[in-house]
């Protein structure tokens, strides 16, 4: 199988468990990339079984809209039932490197929303250490330089990603030659530096569930 059909198939898996489970008024956190956008795809058919959704970038947003999915302001929701998004990587204890698309902190908050995080990732996004892809952080523009620096001192290798602009204004560094061996104090480190909005691992707040798409089929994988 290629990779897309690998990508669509953890994407239908994931309708296949959030349409039996959905209510008139559930709302539906979507994520953004390549996976996230054949779930948006597959949403269109069952469009009106469920209230809404609320997108984690201007580009999902658009992409719902196209489908006639209506797409809520987060601030305008109490809740989210499920947020369903891609991954870059993702390890056995759900925790995942994101932002590979640049959307990194609406995902973040819009994860942080949801009741239930289902995470659809064909099977090259699977590793043991988080850290091989390039780690993504967002920065205020005006300290993208403060933030290299600490970077390198945490023995990173940041580079700038020339021409991105992310929804919210900023830039991003994405940060090579990292070995993640304990995610949720690595992320609360980077958090901490000033100048940094958010970055790509999401380990205080992993995934619930991993629909990983393999050649032998979509495994559910769960902690
Ligand atoms: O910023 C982008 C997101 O975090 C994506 O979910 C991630 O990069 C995976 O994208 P794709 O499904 O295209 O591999």
């Amino acid at each position: 199988m290629t990779q897309d059909e690998l990508k669509q198939a953890t994407a239908r898996a994931a309708i296949n468990y959030i349409a039996p489970r959905l209510e008139d008024d559930s709302i539906v956190g979507v994520g953004t990339g390549s996976t996230a956008n054949f779930f948006i795809d597959y949403l269109a058919e069952i469009k009106g079984t469920f209230d809404g959704t609320v997108a984690s970038s201007e580009a999902s947003a658009e992409r719902l809209k196209s489908h006639g999915i209506p797409v809520y302001e987060l601030n305008a929701v109490d809740s989210i039932q499920f947020y369903v998004d891609g991954a870059d990587e993702a390890n056995p204890a759900l925790e995942l490197i994101k932002g590979g698309g640049a959307a990194l902190t609406r995902e973040k908050i819009v994860a942080a929303c949801a009741e239930e995080f289902i995470c659809i990732a064909d099977e090259s996004k699977w590793v043991k250490v988080l850290g091989e892809f390039p780690l993504p952080v967002e920065v205020i523009p005006m300290a993208r330089s403060l933030v290299a620096r600490e970077l390198v001192k945490l023995g990173g290798d940041p580079v700038y990603r020339q021409g991105v602009i992310t929804d919210n204004g900023n830039a991003i560094l994405d940060v090579y030659n990292l070995s993640i061996e304990n995610p949720t104090s690595f992320e609360e480190t980077i958090n901490n530096i000033t100048g940094v909005v958010t970055n790509g691992i999401f380990a205080k707040r992993s995934a619930n569930i991993l629909l990983l798409g393999t050649s032998t089929g979509v495994k559910t994988i769960t902690v």
